[in-house]
């Protein structure tokens, strides 16, 4: 199982580099995103961690491609308001390039045009999308199947429900605040870990 997590954009700079830095080990890739933060507080924020010693290949930036090159850390995230994966692809090869998709249809396209992976959901209820409905384990079996590239799922995945998300065929789960928002944040992470049997990248 392959364990992303995903920044909050709710804490300080401080609070992100001390909480990556505590769980950086237990977790496979660490997503930076940040919506309200400019680039040079992401570019601040990135290079202090990759100073403190987590691998650059772990980190990927949401959305901004350009802070991803500069820092040559080790992918992007994608959104559709974003760049096209093609896109990314030609003009950024070094780029691991991930996709966020909520269809069957969004995730064949992301394959097509040649994402490494997507993220899909939100699979469960979550305070972090509030007000719209939940995809549900079926839809998620279903693009499992089809796809050839990994889908990593997202939303609402606590320690409990990892195991039936993994059964769906899918190749890891993505958290945000079953970790950032834990007041045992390093609990937690190792409770998502201790579900994966496999080693950490
Ligand atoms: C950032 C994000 N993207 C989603 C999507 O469906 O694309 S769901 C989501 C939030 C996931 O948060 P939590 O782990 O707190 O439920």
């Amino acid at each position: 199982m392959q364990l992303h997590v995903i920044t909050d954009g709710k804490s300080t700079m401080e609070e992100l580099s001390k909480k990556i830095a505590d769980i950086h080990h237990q977790v496979d890739f660490i997503h930076i995103r940040e919506k309200q933060r400019t680039a040079t507080e992401i570019v601040g924020l990135v290079t202090g961690l990759i100073n403190n010693g987590i691998p650059p290949k772990k980190l990927i930036i949401n959305d901004r491609v350009d802070v991803a090159h500069v820092l040559n850390v080790g992918g992007v995230q994608l959104a559709y308001h974003s760049l096209e994966v093609s896109e990314v692809r030609r003009f950024f090869p070094e780029l691991k390039v991930g996709r966020s998709v909520h269809s069957l249809e969004e995730g064949l396209q992301a394959e097509r045009e040649g994402a490494d992976f997507v993220i899909y959901g939100h699979i469960y209820r979550t305070d972090s999308k509030p007000g719209i409905a939940p995809q549900g384990l079926q839809k998620l079996r279903e693009t499992t199947r089809v796809l050839d590239i990994p889908v990593i799922a997202i939303g609402g995945i606590i320690p409990e429900n990892v195991s039936e998300v993994l059964a769906t065929g899918a190749r890891g789960v993505a958290v945000m605040s079953g970790i950032f928002s834990s007041p045992d944040y390093k609990k937690a992470v190792i409770a998502y870990r201790s579900q994966a049997k496999e080693e950490v990248l």
